[in-house]
């Protein structure tokens, strides 16, 4: 296979000779992780400060999360154990949920405030006393400065034009959404998509983030993206950093967010690999041919991306992590185990009970892009992972493609 695509750098060799987990306390890991010039300091205020505040004071930030599926309920839960640690946050984090009715008969905002845990999307897990739901968008945003949208990725457009004239002037927001939005003239973060809509600056928070995991608080990496403002990417940093959430922050948000993106659609052929039970070799093979155009096609799209990055949480660990444990990669399994005869939509209802996969969607919107632009060819596997999701070609055309 030619893939056409620019020399890949040599090992790092900081990552071969870094210590086992198991032997090594999570300070140590950040010493060794992140390089200097990548460490936010956290001026001296940090989530494991103990005294809890009350104080209602103006000059505070107050923090809603919009969003409160799998991965929202979990970043509430973790912004909410730090607001209440820390004295720039008010206590209170509000979680706007999209309203559902339960098969109990009850409301999904109601049940969260009375038991405090997402019943639906995040059973058994407390989400923290000062986490109030609230199924009113508006009312949810009003006197928020720091919004941090985590949604599917197909829902945001709409959210962003209800939210437009309803949101305060000097909010900064956070995408922890990976996927992107296809227009007429050309592909759109979702970073961007919420500055354009809304006129406030966006950054970025990926990694090797399965929510269920962080949820019963193992250990785990992400990274923040921030185009200029460090001061701002430290403040996220501070909110979302926890001593089992470690957090660092580099100046490239596409970068970041393009991993976070196209990691999902990796993760597609990853799980077709597993659904026709072809083993590890070819499973690593596929990592590694899509991490390649990950990072060709980032480049493409954005000349200033930096290689460092794919080194990151947010690059080669979420896609790993994802490769092994996602749902991306669960519903292609089942894909492939069918022969493609059940569509995904019918299996991610089936498999996810109402959560969302986004490698299926963000898959046709890459191939929109390659196809408008003439690189179909330089990236086959991208190309292919969409021609089987549409039934163009068989699951096994995910390993014929390399070999012709
Ligand atoms: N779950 C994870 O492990 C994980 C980890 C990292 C990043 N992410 C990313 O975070 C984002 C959100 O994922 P998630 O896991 O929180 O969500 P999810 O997959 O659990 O999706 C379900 C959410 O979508 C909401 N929803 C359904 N219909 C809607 C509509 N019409 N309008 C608005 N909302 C609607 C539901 O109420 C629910 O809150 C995605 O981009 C995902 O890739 C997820
Ligand atoms: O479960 P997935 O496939 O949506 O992936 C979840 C996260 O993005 C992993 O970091």
């Amino acid at each position: 296979m030619n893939l056409h695509l620019p020399p890949q750098p040599p090992p790092s060799s900081l990552y071969s000779s870094l210590p086992s987990l198991f032997r090594i306390t999570t300070t140590l890991l950040s010493l060794f992780l992140m390089a200097p010039s990548e460490q936010v300091p956290l001026d001296g205020e940090t989530a494991s400060d103990s005294n809890v505040t009350l104080d209602e004071s103006p000059n505070k930030s107050r923090v809603t999360v919009v969003g409160s599926g799998n991965w929202g309920s979990v970043a509430a839960k973790l912004i909410a154990s730090n607001t209440i640690k820390l004295t720039s946050f008010h206590d209170e984090v509000r979680m706007w949920v999209f309203e559902e009715v339960l098969p109990s008969g009850e409301k999904l905002s109601e049940v969260i405030n009375k038991t405090n845990e997402n019943v639906k999307y995040l059973p058994g897990i407390k989400l923290g006393k000062n986490v109030v739901a609230v199924p009113d968008l508006e009312h949810a945003v009003r006197d928020a400065n720091m919004l941090v949208f985590v949604t599917p990725h197909q829902f945001m457009e709409g959210i962003c034009k209800r939210l437009i004239g309803k949101i305060r002037e000097n909010a900064e927001a956070i995408s922890l959404i990976k996927g992107m939005e296809v227009k007429m003239e050309g592909p759109c973060m979702i970073s961007s998509l919420i500055t354009q809509q809304l006129g406030i600056n966006c950054c970025v928070l990926m990694g090797a983030n399965i929510a269920n995991e962080i949820a019963v608080e193992k250990f785990s990496e992400a990274t923040v993206g921030y185009r200029e403002n460090r001061e701002i990417a430290e403040k996220w940093v501070r909110l979302f950093n926890t001593s089992y959430f470690m957090v660092s922050a580099v100046q490239d948000v596409e970068g970041v967010e393009l991993c976070g993106t196209l990691k999902n659609v990796v993760a597609i052929a990853a799980g077709f690999v597993d659904g026709l039970e072809m083993g590890n070799n070819t499973k690593a093979a596929i990592m590694r041919i899509g991490l390649r155009e990950m990072k060709a096609f980032s480049k493409l799209l954005f000349s200033s991306v930096k290689d460092s990055t794919f080194f990151e949480s947010c690059g080669v660990a979420d896609l790993i992590t994802t490769c092994l444990g996602g749902r991306n990669r669960k519903c292609a399994e089942a894909f492939a185990r069918n022969g493609g005869k059940r569509s995904f939509d019918e299996l991610e209802a089936e498999i996810l009970q109402g959560q969302k996969l986004q490698g299926v969607s963000t898959a046709k919107e890459v191939y929109e892009v390659l196809s408008h632009r003439g690189w179909l060819e330089l990236f086959p596997l991208f190309t292919t992972v969409h021609e089987i999701c549409i039934g163009r070609l068989p699951p096994t055309a995910i390993v014929e493609y390399s070999q012709s």
